[in-house]
């Protein structure tokens, strides 16, 4: 079942018509479904039923607060990226000691704040890391969890911006040097040695990679065991892909059905860092049309969302489904449309090429938008960034309100 649907002629979010949350809230606006999310998290807390695991939702992919409340309470964990990320889950409710800490370039700032709260893990991703985490907890007179993530060289098959585990990538270190590192941090008295972490890519639609990188996670485990290095989980990424038009995604129910097997008779809790997989097809981004312009050779439809609104399509060439909310009857004429938005940049578009039965005035929304949407929104042109609005039922909550013309100048000082 999908909980954004066509009803009664309009598009739907839950059981409220787009049409009148755009009217209520303005547009642009991000429209998120409470239920949706509570479905994609369930989807794979139940493929995992029977295992020790936990599922540490991956902040960037959106980090509204409303959002991490949801998952908060449904006991999600969280996977972070920086001190802010932290803050948000513990405003949100989310319980530090099932966080993990990821990100190549921690600050020692960050590092005493994740300490301060207690965090599950920190994902060590380099050497100076290890060494720098030691000191920082040293002084506070604690031991750091670590796991490394380890960068297994695997390629994920995905566009190459979003591809995390192949050599030539920066995260992560490399898994033929991890278990000197291992061993290294075993010598440090700021450090406690907890599990291995790996990420391969965002995206993914083929399991395969995700394996070859857990059997060579799973080689280096029993290596150290035979050191008498006893990790306590592993952590196999997030990067389960969505449909966002055609793809042949895997359900959490075949990745898990897939990974279980390889950990059977091994007392190892499995971690798991979703974002995308849990966000995606839970938000649309609801635009409306400015205007029409062009000629017989080239025709734009102009909206009010932007390349800082939705970043993917330009990003990354990323195709992204823009349907009508209203879909207007066989009078309309149909013609192809750039949809363009107001950003003074020819890279401002949300899609090319698209096929539209359009006018002025009328709303087209953005789907599968959910993840890596608002969370990648910028003020680029002094443009505010959208609202966003949490559907719940027959309730919509305006969970973060729309940045106006004042706030883009709110927090800047002109010279004395
Ligand atoms: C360390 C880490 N964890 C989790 C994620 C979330 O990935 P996804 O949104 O593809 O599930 C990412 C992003 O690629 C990541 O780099
Ligand atoms: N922002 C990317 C995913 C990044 C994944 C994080 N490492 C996207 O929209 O596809």
């Amino acid at each position: 079942m999908d909980y954004f649907e066509y009803r009664d002629g309009q598009l739907h979010a839950e059981q409220l018509p787009l049409q009148a949350l755009a009217e209520r809230f303005g547009t642009p606006l991000y429209v998120y479904s409470r239920a949706t999310l509570e479905r994609h998290y369930r989807a794979f807390d139940e493929a995992l039923a029977g295992i020790d695991h936990a599922i540490c939702y991956a902040v960037k992919a959106n980090s509204n607060l409303a959002v991490l409340q949801t998952l908060a309470r449904l006991g999600a964990g969280f996977d972070i990226v920086s001190g802010g990320e932290l803050q948000r889950v513990l405003r949100a409710g989310g319980q530090a000691h099932k966080v993990v800490f990821s990100g190549i370039g921690k600050t020692p700032e960050e590092m005493r704040l994740a300490l301060q709260a207690g965090i599950h893990c920190f994902n060590v991703e380099s050497a100076y890391e290890l060494e720098l985490l030691n000191e920082v907890a040293g002084a506070m007179s604690l031991r750091a969890p670590i796991a490394l993530r380890v960068n297994p060289d695997v390629d994920a098959k995905t566009h190459p911006y979003i591809s995390t585990g192949l050599k030539n990538n920066k995260f992560g270190v490399d898994i033929a040097t991890a278990e000197e590192l291992y061993a290294r941090a075993a010598t440090l008295p700021g450090l406690k040695i907890v599990g291995v972490a790996s990420h391969i890519g965002s995206q993914l639609l083929d399991v395969t990679p995700l394996l070859d990188a857990l059997d060579r996670m799973l080689a280096l485990v029993d290596r150290l065991a035979q050191r008498g290095i006893v990790l306590q989980h592993i952590d196999v990424g997030g990067g389960i892909g969505v449909r966002y038009r055609d793809e042949q995604t895997l359900a959490p129910s075949e990745w898990a059905a897939a990974i279980k097997p390889r950990l059977a008779g091994r007392k190892l809790q499995l971690h798991t860092e979703p974002g995308r997989a849990i966000a995606g097809n839970a938000g649309v981004l609801v635009t409306r049309v400015l205007g029409l312009k062009g000629s017989e050779f080239k025709r734009f439809a102009v909206v009010d969302a932007a390349m800082n609104d939705l970043i993917r399509p330009t990003l990354y060439q990323a195709w992204m489904n823009i349907v009508p909310v209203v879909p207007r009857g066989e009078d309309c004429d149909t013609q192809v449309y750039d949809v363009v938005g107001p950003v003074c940049e020819s890279g401002d578009w949300l899609g090319k090429d698209r096929t539209l039965a359009i006018e002025a005035g009328d709303l087209l929304a953005v789907r599968t938008a959910g993840a890596y949407g608002f969370t990648m929104a910028s003020n680029y042109n002094t443009r505010g960034r959208a609202a966003e609005v949490m559907v719940d039922g027959d309730q919509a909550h305006l969970v973060r309100a729309r940045e106006s013309f004042e706030d883009m100048v709110r927090n800047e000082h002109l010279l004395p």
